[in-house]
Parts: structure tokens; sequence; C-alpha cells
């Protein structure tokens, strides 16, 4: 799918891309001597503007937060910024803290509605979001309670999203569907239920399933998202998150999308990567664009 897309330069050339700006970048970049390896690079870039750079770890400490931050401000000074910082509800006044004393305005993400299970009662969920919000968390990822999806109790999951909604106020929902733990494409499609309710994204996993972000799942998602689309006329975003690692995963994620949304959601307002771990940035460029087997 990827060598079908990146290399016909013609469908390249048609995303709005900030062009000029990212394939002066890309020119800089030592290496990049032929257009191909330019527009490679400019869809690398691409790809870290959407990055939602993540850290979901029981040993995070304020000082782990920190260094994050400071790395994404060294990329942000290289003239690339990713979408987000995304962390615990306890380390939001860490992110919040980082970035302001950088005078950055990133959004800082938030983890919560009891992360990764959901498995608590649903007024410490809600008091939770309400927390991280008021801790300066721009955006919310909230899980779903599986019990309530794989039960079939349809109704009562709405309910619960839409009281998250009002508790995220203004700030940004996307609600974490855990496709690993839903058994069946059927209850993956009924993530529609997550969208009524108002999320603003839907997204694959927490990252700490068994199973997380795939390929089918994700067909099954965007094309929801899709007719949704087409009933309401509402675009909802999509974020995949959980064992995303290589610069080529982000780019065949980035296809996927542009295949099956178009490009209105090749931008961070409808969609993200959710990673850790992923070592897209500047420096990966060299070793993956003087791989010829990349394309
Ligand atoms: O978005 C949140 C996920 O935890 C990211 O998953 P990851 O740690 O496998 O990159």
């Amino acid at each position: 799918m990827l060598c079908s897309c990146v290399s016909d330069l013609q469908w390249v050339s048609k995303v709005r891309v900030n062009t000029q700006a990212v394939l002066k970048r890309a020119q800089q970049i030592q290496g990049l001597k032929t257009p191909k390896k330019q527009w490679q690079a400019a869809w690398l870039l691409k790809a870290v503007t959407c990055i939602d750079l993540t850290t979901l770890a029981g040993d995070d400490t304020p000082s782990n937060v920190h260094r994050l931050c400071l790395k994404l401000m060294d990329m942000h000074n290289k003239g690339v910024t990713t979408a987000a910082v995304c962390v615990y509800p306890a380390r939001v006044p860490d992110a919040v803290k980082s970035l302001k004393a950088a005078n950055s305005s990133l959004p800082v993400a938030s983890v919560a509605t009891g992360f990764p299970a959901g498995q608590t009662p649903l007024e410490t969920r809600l008091q939770e979001v309400r927390l991280a919000v008021s801790d300066g968390a721009a955006e919310i990822d909230i899980v779903i309670n599986r019990t309530l999806a794989i039960t079939g109790q349809w109704e009562a999951l709405y309910d619960e999203i839409c009281q998250f909604r009002q508790a995220c106020g203004d700030a940004h929902m996307k609600t974490i569907l855990a496709i690993g733990e839903l058994g069946t494409f059927t209850n993956v499609y009924k993530s529609l239920v997550a969208m009524m309710a108002g999320s603003d994204f839907i997204k694959t996993s927490t990252g700490k399933e068994t199973v997380n972000a795939t390929y089918p799942v994700a067909i099954v998602m965007v094309r929801a998202i899709r007719d949704y689309y087409l009933s309401t006329g509402h675009k909802v975003g999509f974020k995949p998150a959980g064992g995303i690692r290589t610069a080529q995963e982000s780019l065949l994620w980035l296809a996927l999308i542009k295949e099956e949304l178009g490009d209105d959601w090749l931008h961070p307002h409808l969609f993200r990567l959710g990673a850790s771990r992923l070592r897209c940035c500047l420096l990966c460029f060299s070793d993956l664009l003087q791989d010829d087997q990349f394309i």
C-alpha cells in the first residue's frame, strides 16, 4: 500500500502539506539528493506533526516528563512540531509546567477514566477527567467501559460517554475503544456510539492490551467514521495507538487514512498517532532513506 502511494509523486503532491517549507527542511537533511527521497522525508515530517508523543509508564516521574517536553521543544526548534504530549493525569501539572516554561503552546493530553482498564466507579472516572482538565489538559483520552460494550449495553455506554463529554467541557475528547478487548468487528463498528455521544476522535487502544492498533480493525473504525460523516456531515478523527514503533509504520498509517478518508483527515485535528517509542524524528531519516528496499 505504501509503495503504491508514496512513490506516486502525483498522488503525494495532492496532499496539502506545507510543501515548500517542508521540502526546504527536507532538503537540508543530509543525503536527500533525489526528489523521491525529499518527498519521502516530507511525508515523514508530516507524520511527525500528527504524533501524540506519549509517556504512560508506572515509573513516570516529573523529570522524565520534563525530558520528554525538552525533546519536543528541540524538534520544535528544528522546525517540526508534534501534535501533543500525552501523559497520565498525575503528570499533567508537570507537562503543563515544562511547556509553559518553554513558552510552548503545545497541548497536553491526558488519559483518564481509569486508564487503561476503566474498571473504577463511574464517579471516580468522571472526577479524574475534571481534575485533568482543571490541571491544564486540553485533550482527554478516555477509555470505554468494555463491560458494557461486550454485553451489548450500547445505550448505557452512550450515556456514560455523554457524561465524559460533559466533564471534558471545552477539552478535546478522544475515546479509546480498546479494540483488543471488544471481541468482534461488529462491536468495533458499533464505536459509532462513541461518535454519537460527542467524541472528537475514536482511538484504537491504550497500548496496554495484548492486541492494539491493527490494520484490519482500523479499516472497520475508519469506515465507521466515514459512514458517520456521510450520515451527519460531522468529521470525527482517528488515532491508532499501541505498538507503533517505526517511521515506516507511521507512513503506512498515513497511507491508510489517505486511501480511506482522504486529504481532510491528514492533519492533526483529525488524525493522530499515539506512540511512546516511535523513532519518527529528523535523526531517523538517514537510516530509513538509505534503505532502498523502503520504496
Ligand atoms: O497512546 C497511548 C499508547 O499507550 C501508546 O502506545 P505505545 O506505548 O505502544 O506506543
